[in-house]
């Protein structure tokens, strides 16, 4: 199978002088994703997990190591804007706060038509609003006066305009009600099994990430202590930290409901 993403060798720190190496936050991990899969990045705060998002995305810039997309490896010294639209077609993100990316002041038809403008898509802002399950009557709406689960549609909507490769969903659905995070979680899954898109879930959540994932790759102070196949990571942890967090699991941002609710929404979904 065709890899989209192949990250090698990542390494990362923060801070690091002559006398020390800082804080190294992604140590040497590397790991692929085939066309149309879905791989969940899990671990506690601080585990790293977001900068290494943030470096397949290119918004970090690696110590060493390589992201190659659909078989091309990211440079950082190109510029241009053929270079940068090309660079947003290959990998797109989505953050845990929508306001981050939406523009207050313009309207969620004028941020679409923007973004479907500069990359000269065929998509029309209607196609794009029924793509994500919104009333093409909230093209005249600003994102204060949407429900977060709407804005985080707009938020998908924007990064789908520009046909990315990969999109990478970092806590994206973290913020959101159970019900309206298993409908947009819902939402991901159908547009991965009818686009080909691959996906890259970016979650403390075990229960998201369990429904909605091919692969896991375990994250432990920067080091991927553990990769593989989610049914198999979640069934016979090998290590220790895994277990632990399949066994902390019931934490205080952990619902009984949700697990319930993630599994209706995906019933019928996955086969
Ligand atoms: N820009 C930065 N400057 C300094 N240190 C940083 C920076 N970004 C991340 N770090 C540090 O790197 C480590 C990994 O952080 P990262 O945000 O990647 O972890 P995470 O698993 O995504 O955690 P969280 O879920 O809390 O975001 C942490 O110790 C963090 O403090």
């Amino acid at each position: 199978m065709t890899d989209i993403v192949r990250a090698t060798g990542l390494v990362k720190a923060f801070g690091a002088t002559r006398h020390s190496r800082g804080i190294v936050a992604v140590d040497d991990v590397s790991f692929s994703l085939g066309k149309g899969k879905a791989i969940g990045l899990v671990g506690e705060s601080g585990s790293g997990k977001s900068t290494l998002a943030r470096m397949l995305v290119g918004l970090t810039r690696p110590d060493a190591g390589t992201v190659e997309i659909d078989g091309r490896v990211r440079a950082w010294r190109e510029t241009g804007r053929s270079a940068r639209l090309r660079r947003a077609r290959e990998v797109q993100m989505v953050f845990q706060d929508p306001y981050g990316s939406l523009d207050r002041r313009l309207t969620v038809g004028s941020a679409l038509l923007d973004v479907v403008r500069r990359h000269g898509s065929d998509q029309s802002t209607a196609g794009l609003m029924d793509r994500v399950g919104l009333a093409s009557r909230l093209l005249e709406s600003r994102p204060h006066q949407l429900s977060g689960g709407q804005r985080q549609r707009v938020a998908i909507a924007k990064a789908l305009a520009v046909n990315p490769s990969v999109l990478v969903l970092d806590e994206a659905t973290s913020a959101l009600d159970v019900s309206v995070q298993a409908q947009i979680l819902a939402l991901l899954n159908e547009i991965r099994v009818t686009t080909g898109i691959s996906l890259v879930f970016v979650s403390h959540d075990l229960a998201v990430v369990g429904e909605v994932t091919d692969s896991i790759l375990v994250m432990y102070l920067g080091k991927a202590v553990e990769q593989g196949a989610t049914a198999e990571v979640l069934r016979r942890p090998q290590h220790a930290y895994t277990e632990m967090l399949l066994s902390s699991a019931p934490g205080p941002d952990w619902h009984p409901e949700r697990v319930a609710e993630l599994r209706a929404a995906f019933v019928g979904r996955l086969t």
